[in-house]
């Protein structure tokens, strides 16, 4: 069963139209890329398919229901492109009220914040009012965020903009364990080193899924060695 189903969505905004028609699945147990130019509408595919914003046609299935769904949305990690935080709290007070909104059990809580802050290396910046923090220690803690209450399916948009290499490297190795213990990610990223690890990738261009298959498979079919290649390629054949 996919835990991400959308069928032909269309979303306009007053006269541009950003999905023209947009058709994805996202399979149990998988790293799903969606790349594409700035602007080409992946913040819109997340917000359309959660249903933050409302789809002019086309449907939405995300853990089989259809959006928006406060029970569905409380089992998911998401993870927007703008930080939702308490500016005034500590990230330690951050994690805790919003495990305790996910459902975290009181026992298991000290636990799974020591585990998520670790993946993104703020355990020792836990006790600092997020107000100090610098926008890449926000993005790390909105990630953590996500990641707490182990989900079944994590929606992150952008998660690794302003994260060194090495702690970027460390963050695909969770979500790496993630998807082998059968959970679901679906990722946007502009860095194309990123889309190489994912397990399958969407090319939105034009309003459109261009492509849609394994890195590797888009590599062969292009005849390159990258992503990025890929990439570069498609686009410039939709614009001919
Ligand atoms: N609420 C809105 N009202 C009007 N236009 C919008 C709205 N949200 C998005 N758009 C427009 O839709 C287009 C796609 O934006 P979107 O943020 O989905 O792109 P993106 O692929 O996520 O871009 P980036 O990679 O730069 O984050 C843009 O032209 C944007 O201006």
């Amino acid at each position: 069963m996919d835990k991400i189903k959308l069928t032909h969505l269309k979303k306009t905004f007053g006269t541009q139209t950003v999905l023209a028609d947009v058709s994805l699945n996202v399979k149990p147990g998988e790293i799903f890329g969606l790349i594409g130019p700035s602007g080409s509408g992946k913040t819109t595919t997340i917000s359309t398919m959660l249903g933050v914003e409302k789809a002019d046609r086309g449907e939405a299935l995300v853990l089989d229901t259809q959006m928006p769904n406060r029970e569905i949305l409380g089992r998911i990690g998401y993870m927007a492109q703008s930080d939702a935080l308490y500016e005034s709290l500590t990230a330690r007070e951050n994690l805790k009220f919003f495990g305790e909104m996910k459902g975290v059990q009181q026992k298991g809580l000290a636990t799974t914040i020591e585990h998520v802050s670790q993946v993104v290396d703020l355990q020792d910046d836990l006790d600092k009012r997020v107000s100090g923090y610098s926008g890449g220690m926000k993005r790390r803690l909105s990630l953590a965020i996500a990641l707490l209450g182990d989900p079944e399916l994590l929606i992150l948009d952008e998660p690794t903009v302003g994260i060194d290499p090495a702690l970027r490297r460390q963050i695909w190795q969770e979500l790496q364990a993630i998807r082998d213990q059968q959970r679901s990610v679906l990722v946007t990223t502009h860095v194309m080193d990123e889309a190489e690890l994912t397990d399958r990738v969407a090319l939105l261009i034009g309003g459109r899924i261009v492509e849609f298959d394994r890195p590797q498979v888009l590599e062969q079919r292009y005849q390159v060695t990258k992503i990025e290649d890929v990439f570069l390629k498609a686009e410039a054949e939709v614009e001919k």
